[in-house]
């Protein structure tokens, strides 16, 4: 390690407390020279796709999460005011909230949230919730997915006495996925078994026109926001997907905005050797070697960004995970992200990055701040904090030892300007290498395939139930009944065995197992 090569490549916006670490995993400048081609049809890409072009053709859709921190960049007034207009609607509707003009029936005041969503529309408000959301005005607990246990577990947190003063936000931009219907219809059934009216207590956010906008105009939602097609789920979290559960929380969601709008502007420039975004970009495509050889380690020095590794995962694999470039090509591109925080990892899987198989490079988050007010010493001279900074050098250092690169992006501390400015990066970062690798990062075709099979399954799953009897059948047989296939049948067996609809009598090995009511 060296100081000049650290001081020479350090990208700092000091106007932001930002700055980029990219000394331990090298550019050389044949490298760089080489990749410029590509880096001007990166900034040339993103700036048509900031001008209003379909940067998503195969949705045939534009790409506006860039707008929605600078109105004034979007390429129409219908545009404008689909971000201005709900912006205000939303920061109304806190207000109410909090000061108990928008109430339930019989209570002076909503105390909490219940937010039903998945993906892109739960994973934002998550992050916002734990990376700055202590001391929320309202308490915000999450179904997020299908599981009934961690329903019946957020329930139970929330405790049926305190639902006559839960405000529940849906939140779906498609409107009609499985598992967010799913929770709503959970939710619902435990607000009719408490005798509350849900709608009264509901709001939607979600396309207009949707099943969701739907349902939330049969049931009198007390309020239904906008999602515009043009903001893809994973990069929803200043949409109002993310801003009504953050003003309601009672976040400073101006500040938010604002950080990842000074992030965009510093990155918007193009100019290779400032922008951090496009250094991020470079710097993936030439640690993986534009194929994604090596994974992603996202280590931030914070409890409070813990879901932040979480994030990326999807903000950066469900973006440039895909099977076909732009031409059509077979590429199988992606960049595999994991991680969780340090110093916690480095008593679990560090293990593996310093001493194990090498395909991997590591973005270490620090955060400069240790606390809010006075701290204690925890052995003479020296604090909890200056331990978590020394074991984020520490890594960084015995991993740059044993070969392993790292980036370390640095930030003066977790809040809403701040978080706002590490989700821009990011954002503009994926962008730009999927520009760098040819690819469309704003569709996401592999998903559908799995939503596909697994209603497949569902229907395999009724077609079982009907043909159980108390007669024991084995897979093979049902599934000849249904004209099926064993395996699938079979999996629906154990199901229904494992919750307690049919009887299993185990055979040999699974073709031998029997099933009766
Ligand atoms: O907001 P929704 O339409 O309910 O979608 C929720 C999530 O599910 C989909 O399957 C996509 O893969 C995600 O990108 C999306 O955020």
């Amino acid at each position: 390690m060296s100081f000049d090569q650290y001081s020479a490549s350090l990208i700092r916006y000091p106007d932001l407390g930002f700055s980029l670490d990219t000394s331990l995993l090298p550019l050389s400048s044949d490298w760089l020279s080489a990749m410029q081609p590509k880096v001007d049809k990166a900034f040339a890409d993103m700036a048509a796709l900031e001008s209003g072009a379909i940067a998503n053709p195969d949705e045939g859709r534009m790409v506006g999460h860039y707008w929605l921190r600078a109105a004034e960049l979007a390429p129409n007034e219908e545009i404008r005011a689909q971000i201005n207009e709900p912006l205000q609607a939303l920061k109304d509707f806190a207000d109410k909230v909090h000061t108990g003009q928008v109430a339930p029936p019989g209570a002076p005041q909503f105390r909490r949230i219940l937010l039903i969503g998945i993906g892109g529309s739960a994973l934002g408000p998550q992050l916002v919730d734990q990376a700055i959301g202590q001391g929320a005005r309202l308490p915000i607990h999450f179904f997020d997915n299908t599981d009934p246990a961690g329903i019946d577990h957020t329930l139970a947190s929330i405790g049926s006495e305190n639902l006559c003063t839960t405000l529940v936000l849906v939140i779906s931009k498609s409107g009609g996925t499985p598992e967010t219907r799913n929770g709503m219809v959970e939710a619902k059934a435990a607000f009719d078994a408490a005798g509350l009216d849900f709608g009264k207590h509901a709001v939607a956010i979600t396309g207009t026109g949707s099943k969701l906008d739907q349902f939330a105009q049969e049931h009198s939602f007390i309020e239904t926001f906008p999602m515009e097609d043009w903001v893809g789920g994973r990069t929803s979290v200043m949409s109002t997907v993310g801003l009504v559960p953050a003003a309601l929380q009672g976040i400073d969601i101006d500040e938010f905005l604002a950080g990842a709008a000074a992030m965009d502007r510093e990155t918007r420039k193009a100019d290779v050797s400032t922008n951090a975004a496009m250094r991020l970009a470079l710097c993936w495509h030439a640690a993986g070697n534009g194929k994604g050889e090596k994974d992603m380690v996202v280590l931030p020095y914070k409890d409070s960004l813990v879901l932040f590794s979480k994030y990326l995962q999807q903000l950066v694999m469900e973006s440039l995970g895909k099977e076909l470039d732009l031409e059509g090509n077979t590429v199988n591109q992606g960049i595999a992200v994991y991680g969780n925080k340090g110093s916690t990892d480095q008593h679990a899987y560090v293990q593996q990055l310093r001493d194990g198989v090498a395909n991997f490079f590591a973005t270490f988050i620090e955060v400069r701040k240790g606390r809010d007010g006075d701290t204690i010493e925890v052995e003479p001279g020296s604090t909890s904090a200056d331990f978590l900074q020394g074991f984020l050098r520490g890594s960084r250092k015995a991993l740059h030892e044993s070969g392993r690169p790292s980036i370390t992006i640095s930030i003066p501390e977790v809040n809403p300007f701040q978080l706002g400015t590490l989700i821009g990066l990011f954002e503009r970062a994926v962008s730009f290498y999927a520009s760098l690798v040819n690819i469309n990062a704003y569709h996401q075709p592999g998903v559908e395939a799995g939503k596909k099979a697994a209603a497949a399954f569902l229907e395999t799953l009724h077609a079982v139930r009907s043909r159980l009897v108390a007669e024991p059948k084995t897979a093979t047989e049902i599934a000849y009944e249904i004209d099926g296939d064993p395996e699938e049948v079979y999996h629906c067996l154990t199901h229904l065995a494992g919750n307690g609809e049919v009887q299993i009598s185990l055979g040999e090995e699974p073709k031998e197992d029997s099933f009766s009511l």
